[in-house]
Parts: structure tokens; C-alpha cells; sequence
């Protein structure tokens, strides 16, 4: 294992099991369905990539940028858009995919940014879900793991913008990084 890891929280083959479940379940769920898959960058690329595989529809998708993060382990809280749609999502049925939903600040700022543009139907698709330091209520429709109250790192999520190539998802030691930093 790497040597800034803790321990390895989800390993690359438990990933690909859950993300083929989730995307069998999206299948049968949104058949005869127009669906456009939103990703949120870049964090939610990886999960992504695989899960669109795993969907057994025809469907498009798009990408937005937003960040709370900046190059810190702490969200600001506050939402700024990087990068918008390309298209109108008026009247289609999207999927919102996101690698976490930690405080939950992004996605509310994203359910209330989209939900305004009159999609027909929306909905969350999370790879993680860590509970525990949520400051607004908000929970993904569709979740592939519930982690508990760390920093994780790998399969897209990053510190600083490094480890988002791992494989697998693991907590950084707390020696690495700092809450307040
Ligand atoms: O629930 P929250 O506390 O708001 O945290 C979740 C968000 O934080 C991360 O994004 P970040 O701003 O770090 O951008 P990134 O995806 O480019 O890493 C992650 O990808 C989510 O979008
Ligand atoms: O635990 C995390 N790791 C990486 N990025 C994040 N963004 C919110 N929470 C996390």
C-alpha cells in the first residue's frame, strides 16, 4: 500500500462490482427514457467512465465544473461555477453524478442551480456518501458506498489534485494533510 495511505477503505474489484450493480438498476429504471448523465468535475470522471458502461441505454452526457474545495481538505462552502453545460436540460431526465457528497453543500447548490432550469426529471448518483459531516440535507438518490467521517482519496477524489488515479479509494494519513489548511 501506498506509504500517505491509512488503510484502503474500498478496493478496485468491490468498486466494479457496485458501480455494474447501479448501473443495472439505472437500466431497468429509466428504459424508454431520454437520459442525459451530468458529471461533475473532475472528481466524478472515473465513476463516470465506468458507470455509463454499465447503463444498457441510449444516453448522452455533459460535464460541469464546480469546486468548493480549492486545494484544501476543508470545503469553503461556497459554490462557484467553473464551467456550465453545454446544452439545455429543459425537459430531459438527468442524472447528476458525483464522486462524493461530504457536506453536501455542492450538490444543494447544483439541485437548486438545475432544478431552476426545468429538467423533467433529476437525480443524484453518488459513489460515496459520508453521512457524518453533512451541514444541509440533502442525500443522493442513487449511492454506492456510505464511508465513514475521513478524508479519502483515489477513484477520482483528490488532495491537492494528486491521488485521483488510484484505483481504489483510501484515507490519507492524517499526517498529510490538515483540517484547517
Ligand atoms: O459535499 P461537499 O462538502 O460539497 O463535497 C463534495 C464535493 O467536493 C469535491 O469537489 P471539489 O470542489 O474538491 O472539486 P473536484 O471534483 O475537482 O476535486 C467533490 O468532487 C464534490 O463535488
Ligand atoms: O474526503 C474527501 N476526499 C476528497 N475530496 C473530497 N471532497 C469532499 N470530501 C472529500
Amino acid at each position: 500500500m501506498e506509504e500517505y495511505l491509512d488503510r484502503i477503505l474500498l478496493s478496485e474489484d468491490q468498486i466494479k462490482k457496485r458501480v455494474a450493480q447501479l448501473g443495472a438498476q439505472i437500466t431497468e429504471e429509466y428504459q424508454g427514457k431520454d437520459l442525459l448523465v451530468i458529471g461533475i468535475l473532475k472528481g466524478a470522471v472515473p465513476f463516470l467512465a465506468d458507470l455509463i458502461r454499465e447503463i444498457k441505454l441510449p444516453l448522452r452526457y455533459d460535464f460541469m465544473a464546480v469546486s468548493s474545495y480549492g486545494a484544501s481538505a476543508k470545503s469553503s462552502g461556497e459554490v462557484r461555477i467553473l464551467k456550465d453545460l453545454d446544452s439545455s436540460i429543459e425537459d430531459r431526465h438527468i442524472i447528476i453524478v458525483e464522486d462524493i457528497v461530504d457536506t453536501g453543500l455542492t450538490l444543494k447548490y447544483l439541485q437548486e442551480n438545475l432544478g431552476r432550469r426545468k429538467p423533467l426529471s433529476m437525480k443524484i448518483a453518488a459513489l460515496l456518501d459520508k453521512p457524518g459531516r453533512r451541514r444541509t440535507e440533502v442525500y443522493p438518490n442513487y449511492n454506492c458506498f456510505v464511508i465513514p467521517d475521513e478524508f479519502v482519496v483515489g477513484y477520482g477524489l483528490d488532495y491537492n489534485e494528486a491521488y485521483r488515479n488510484l484505483p481504489y479509494i483510501g484515507a490519507l494519513k492524517p499526517e498529510v494533510y490538515t483540517e484547517q489548511d
